[in-house]
C-alpha cells in the first residue's frame, strides 16, 4: 500500500463561527492543508453552508459533533451528516456497544443509499483535556485513562466503526488491541512554538506518528497565529522529525 503523505495526516480544526473567517483562514493557510475540522461553535453558528464551502475549495473534512444520546437518536444524525457528505464524523464511545453499532449500520445504509463511499466513523474516548486526576476525582473512574481508552476503541472496533479519536499517549496500546487500519486521529497536539491551552494529554507532531497517531488535529496553534500559513508549514515540517 502507498504511505500516505503528511499532509494527508494533518487536520486544521476550524474553531471559529464564521463562514467569513474560514475564507479567510483557508485562503491564509494555502494548498498545504488537505483536511479540515468543522466542530461545534462553527456547525451551529453557520450549519451546511460551511461543509459547501470547504467542498468548493476540494478540502476534506472532518465534521466534529462528538453524537452522545440514544442508539435511535445517534443513528438518525449519523444519516444526516453523512448526507452532507463529510469525510468523517464523531460520536462518544461512552455512549456503549449498542449506540456505536446502531450508528455503523445507519452510515453504511446512507452510502449504500447514495451508492457513496461511506464517511469514515470514528469514536471519541477520553477527551484530551482530561488527565489522571480528573478521570478519577472529577469523573469517578478508578481504572487508568489508558486502559479506558484501549477498551473503549476495542468496543467501537466490534461496533464497525472506522477508528477513536483519542490522545497520542495512548496511540501504542490502541494499535496493539485494534490493528494498523483502524484510525487514530489525535488532538492535543502541540509543535514546538506553541502552548498547551487547555490540552492536558499533549504531543508533539513527529512523536504523535512514530507512536501510531494515524491523523493530527492541531487548532490553535496555527489557526491563531500570526500567520496561519507558515505555522501550517512548519507543522508539516514537525511532522517529518
Ligand atoms: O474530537 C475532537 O476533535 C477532540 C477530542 C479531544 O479529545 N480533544 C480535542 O481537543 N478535540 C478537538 O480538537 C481540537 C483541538 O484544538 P487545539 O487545542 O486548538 O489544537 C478542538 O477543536 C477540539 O474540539
Amino acid at each position: 500500500m502507498e504511505k500516505m503523505k503528511n499532509a494527508d495526516r494533518l487536520i486544521v480544526a476550524l474553531d471559529v463561527n464564521t463562514v467569513s473567517e474560514v475564507g479567510e483562514l483557508t485562503e491564509k493557510i494555502g494548498e498545504n492543508v488537505i483536511w479540515y475540522k468543522v466542530g461545534m461553535e462553527l456547525f451551529y453558528a453557520e450549519g451546511p453552508k460551511v461543509i459547501e464551502l470547504l467542498k468548493q475549495k476540494n478540502k476534506k473534512i472532518f465534521l466534529d459533533l462528538k453524537f452522545h444520546d440514544i442508539p435511535n437518536t445517534v443513528a438518525g444524525a449519523v444519516k444526516s451528516v453523512a448526507k452532507l457528505g463529510v469525510d468523517m464524523c464523531n460520536v462518544h464511545a461512552s455512549g456503549g456497544l449498542e449506540m456505536m453499532k446502531r450508528a455503523a449500520d445507519a452510515n453504511l445504509e446512507i452510502a449504500n443509499k447514495l451508492q457513496c463511499t461511506p464517511t469514515k466513523l470514528i469514536a471519541v474516548t477520553v477527551l484530551t483535556s482530561i488527565d489522571q486526576e480528573i478521570f478519577e476525582k472529577e469523573l469517578g473512574f478508578e481504572s487508568r485513562i489508558s486502559d479506558k481508552v484501549s477498551a473503549w476503541a476495542k468496543m467501537a472496533k466490534d461496533a464497525g466503526l472506522n477508528g477513536v479519536v483519542a490522545s497520542a499517549q495512548e496511540a501504542e496500546g490502541i494499535k496493539e488491541k485494534c490493528g494498523d487500519d483502524f484510525l487514530i486521529v489525535t488532538p492535543g497536539i502541540r509543535p514546538s512554538f506553541s502552548a498547551s491551552n487547555d490540552q492536558k494529554r499533549i504531543m508533539r507532531p513527529f512523536d504523535a506518528l512514530a507512536k501510531g497517531a494515524t491523523h493530527l488535529v492541531i487548532g490553535r496553534p496555527i489557526t491563531q497565529s500570526e500567520s496561519p500559513g507558515e505555522s501550517a508549514e512548519l507543522v508539516l515540517k514537525e511532522m517529518e522529525g
